[in-house]
């Protein structure tokens, strides 16, 4: 039967809360920021004196019960001015935010959903605004216009308008182009029915970390403006009480620090708030990763019972670009503890069907298969947590690049020990020691020193065992090994190709290693399938592949990896010394 799969669930926005308010981090910028704006808004209630209210014997008043923050150069109460000046960074900052989503978020959403001229007209419009600088047309309309900061913030609303422009019409492009959106046209869905069902589900989240940017860098602006001199002298501002003290920098320096303190930490909550967010979104946003696809698929849906030792089976497995099947009917198994090469010329379509497994096609390909279960899971029903909770902890992987597969801004440590915390859910300091000991059993020599260095202060050889380490560390039963040894030269191949055939055995995983090259699979693999165009044309033992090949593919293929040179196994001798060197 075929079916088309649902557009994923829209991440609630409950959900999105439940799990912003998990991170301890995104509770202490709440809190600040419902002090800050619970204080502003008592004003009248915690001080006696107004903002502009100036006693000429206060002048630099020292703090006391009568100015519990003192008073300042002119002689005005510093925690009213404080207070005060609270609301009019929170309303100026609100301002921009309701401004630059009014102007920027409709206009995003026609011209995402409609393109067209509209898109045409909309995007030339936003070129020109962000041509202009916006300091400058703040101060012209304030000195021209009013000296009041608000008008000055809904100018910068506008200003900021074509950010929040260009982020809802990405997210709308991208939405749009889901095949539920045409299902959900199809079916006859007016286009307002649509935007509220599956676009505007899709904008909230980033739209909310946008606001609490747009947020911050208004009241930073707000300040500037007000420390130049420029707004309202009746209204009381952060910025202008760090104008007041900066004329009086040498006599009463304490007046920076709460005019400081105030601006520093609300912009710093509402900063990380929108990080928080964008985590907690990370976590729920199903678009992120493109999972679940709206996959066409026959009866992929129905989980299968597994055979006794069976860890994956795939049947039938079809993946398309459009016209072009890349590959067309493979069908594998891996049982627990065996090794399956996937051999085949370069294109042949043996990363397209690793990948297949990992869940890790880009979203323009369409799977199809009969069957694509592990341990009796239809993956391809998965949802993205359950598909998330799987890669890592279930399946591991082995990329071909390992320079490119570790992120050169994080140090190796807090890469392997993450994944563990999360999978395994054990504590930093377990996970660390758990590290370091994979580290050692991969046969890296000084793992403390490897532990905390970057991946560019390692070498390939090691990059790769560090990924070995990797993927291993949540101990899965799977390992999908893509072409693990291509990038590395011969005799660190022999050495690692080693090193996954002990762990391989010690673990007794299932594994499947993408090669072309027969020599790898002489070395480490049990079975082999081997692919031609998409399809599996010889599926053997290796023995018996090596002995008497089938088919004429893998004759020929045979011939041009053997007649090189001898198999990698000759190669690996007891005792290898490691031949790799840091940088
Ligand atoms: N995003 C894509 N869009 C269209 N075609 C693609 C895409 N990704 C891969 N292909 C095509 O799929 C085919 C199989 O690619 P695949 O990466 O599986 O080959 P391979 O056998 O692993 O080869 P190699 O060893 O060179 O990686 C190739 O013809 C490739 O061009």
């Amino acid at each position: 039967m075929t079916d088309v799969a649902q557009a994923p669930a829209a991440p609630g926005r409950d959900r999105l809360l439940r799990r912003t308010l998990r991170d301890p981090l995104a509770v202490v910028c709440l809190a600040v920021l419902a002090l800050v704006i619970a204080a502003s808004l008592a004003a009248p209630l915690l001080t006696d004196y107004a903002p502009d209210h100036s006693v000429l014997a206060d002048t630099l008043a020292p703090m006391s019960g009568a100015h519990p923050l003192g008073g300042d150069g002119v002689g005005r109460d510093v925690m009213s001015r404080l207070l005060y000046g609270g609301r009019t960074s929170l309303v100026g900052g609100t301002l921009a935010v309701l401004v630059a989503f009014a102007v920027g978020g409709p206009l995003g959403l026609i011209s995402g959903f409609y393109r067209g001229w509209f898109d045409a007209l909309a995007g030339w419009a936003v070129n020109v605004i962000m041509a202009v600088p916006a300091i400058i047309v703040m101060l012209v309309v304030m000195a021209a216009v009013s000296q009041d900061l608000n008008i000055a913030m809904i100018v910068l609303g506008v200003i900021m308008a074509p950010m929040v422009f260009r982020l809802i019409r990405a997210s709308v492009l991208a939405v749009r182009e889901e095949l539920y959106v045409d299902a959900a046209r199809v079916s006859g869905l007016g286009d307002a029915r649509i935007m509220r069902r599956h676009v505007l589900p899709v904008v909230i989240a980033p739209s909310v970390i946008q606001a609490t940017q747009v947020f911050a860098v208004a009241i930073g602006i707000q300040a500037g403006l007000a420390f130049l001199g420029l707004g309202k002298a009746s209204q009381a501002s952060w910025g202008a009480m760090l104008g007041d003290a900066f004329t009086n920098v040498y006599t009463a320096p304490v007046l920076l620090v709460w005019p400081g303190a105030a601006m520093g930490l609300t912009i710093l909550a509402s900063s990380m708030l929108g990080n928080a967010v964008r985590d907690a979104l990370g976590t729920t946003q199903p678009r992120v990763t493109k999972r679940p696809r709206p996959v066409v698929r026959t009866a992929a849906g129905s989980a299968v019972a597994p055979a006794e030792d069976r860890l994956l089976t795939v049947e039938g497995l079809r993946v398309a670009y459009g016209e072009k099947t890349v590959v067309d009917g493979v069908s594998i198994t891996v049982e627990r503890g065996e090794v399956l090469g996937l051999v085949g010329e370069s294109g042949s379509g043996k990363s397209q069907t690793a990948f297949s497994v990992l869940g890790l096609l880009p979203y323009e390909a369409e799977v199809k298969a009969d069957q694509l279960a592990f341990e009796g899971k239809a993956l391809l029903s998965l949802s993205l947590d359950q598909l998330n909770a799987l890669r890592g902890r279930g399946i591991g992987y082995i990329p071909q690049e390992p320079m490119s597969n570790l992120d050169p801004c994080f140090r190796i440590g807090f890469q392997l020990v993450e994944p563990m915390r999360k999978h395994l859910g054990l504590s930093r300091a377990d996970a660390r020691t758990k590290a370091l000991e994979l580290l050692a059993r991969v046969g890296i020599p000084d793992p403390e020193r490897v532990f905390r260095s970057y991946p560019h202060q390692i070498s390939g050889g090691m990059a790769q065992r560090v990924l070995i380490a990797g993927a291993v560390s949540c101990d899965p039963r799977l390992l999908i090994a893509d072409e693990p040894t291509t990038a590395l030269d011969v005799t660190v191949q022999a050495e690692v190709l080693d090193l996954m055939r002990s762990l391989q055995q010690e673990r007794h995983m299932g594994m499947i290693l993408v090669t072309h090259d027969f020599g790898v699979v002489a070395d480490i693999c049990d079975r082999v399938a081997v692919m031609q165009k998409g399809r599996i044309v010889e599926s053997a033992p290796a023995g018996q592949i090596f002995a008497a090949p089938g088919h004429d593919y893998t004759r020929m293929l045979l011939d041009s990896t053997l007649e090189g040179g001898p198999a990698r196994g000759e190669l690996l001798r007891p005792g290898t010394p490691l031949k790799e060197v840091t940088s």
